[in-house]
C-alpha cells in the first residue's frame, strides 16, 4: 500500500473541514468565478491556467496524494494564491462540496484510459457524467476535456453533440488536436513527444437543456 504524505501547505483543503456545500467565497475571500480541475495530476496545467486567469478562483482535484503534493510545492513556488487543492474523489466531491450553477468552468485533461474493452465503463467522462457536471456549471461555463488516447477521443468527440444544453465551441470541428491558449499538461506533453496526437474537445453551457 502506498504511503499518504501528510501535506501541510496553506492551499491543500480537507473535504471534512468543508461545509456542504463549501462557501467558496468565504475560502477564497472573494466572490471572483469558481473553476475547477479534475485529475490535476502534479498541477502543471493549473499553475499555468491559474497564471492566465489571477481573477478565478480554481480548484484542482485528484485523488492521488504525491500529485495534491507537488500540485501545492508548485503554488508556493510561483506563489500562485488562487488555487485550492483537495485529494478527493472527483465525483463524491462535486456532490457534496460544489453548489450547483456554480463553476464557470470545468477542465479534464488525460483522464485514466481504461483501454481494455470490458473496463471502458470505468472511464470517467461518458454521456452521464457530462449530464452530472452540466448541473454544476453556470449558463456559459466552460466543459474542456482532452486525451493522447483515440477511442476516447472519439467516442467523448461523438456523443457530446448529443447533450443537451451544450453548445461546441469548436464547430464545425468535434474536436481538434491543437488549441491554442491551451496549456499541455505533462501526460500531453509526455504523448506528444511520443508522436501521439491529443483530442481538445470544447463545449459551453446554453441556457436550455
Ligand atoms: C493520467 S493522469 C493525468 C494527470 C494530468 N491531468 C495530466 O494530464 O498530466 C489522471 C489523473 O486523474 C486522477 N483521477 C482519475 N480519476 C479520478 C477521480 N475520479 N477523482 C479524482 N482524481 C482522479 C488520477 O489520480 C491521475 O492523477
Amino acid at each position: 500500500m502506498q504511503r499518504i504524505i501528510p501535506i501541510e501547505s496553506p492551499f491543500f483543503l480537507v473535504p471534512s473541514e468543508l461545509g456542504s456545500p463549501a462557501d467558496w467565497s468565504a475560502v477564497f475571500g472573494n466572490d471572483n468565478p469558481l473553476a475547477l480541475e479534475i485529475g490535476c495530476g502534479i498541477g502543471d496545467f493549473i499553475a499555468r491556467t491559474a497564471l492566465d486567469h489571477p481573477t478565478t478562483n480554481f480548484i484542482a482535484i485528484d485523488y492521488y496524494n504525491k500529485g495534491c503534493l507537488k500540485t501545492c510545492s508548485r503554488l508556493e513556488r510561483h506563489g500562485i494564491t488562487n488555487v485550492r487543492v483537495v485529494r478527493a474523489e472527483a465525483r463524491q466531491f462535486i456532490v457534496e462540496r460544489i453548489p450547483k450553477g456554480s463553476l464557470a468552468a470545468v477542465y479534464i485533461n488525460c483522464p485514466d484510459p481504461w483501454p481494455k474493452k470490458r473496463h471502458r465503463k470505468r472511464r470517467l467522462v461518458n454521456p452521464q457524467f457530462v449530464r452530472f457536471i452540466r448541473d454544476y456549471l453556470v449558463p456559459g461555463g466552460d466543459f474542456h476535456f482532452t486525451t493522447d488516447f483515440d477511442d476516447y477521443g472519439e467516442d467523448v468527440a461523438d456523443f457530446m453533440p448529443r447533450q443537451p444544453g451544450y453548445a461546441n465551441m469548436l464547430a464545425p470541428d468535434i474536436f481538434r488536436h491543437e488549441l491554442e491558449g491551451y496549456h499541455l499538461s505533462k501526460y500531453m506533453q509526455k504523448f506528444m513527444a511520443e508522436g501521439k496526437q491529443i483530442y481538445f474537445v470544447h463545449y459551453r453551457t446554453t441556457m436550455e437543456g
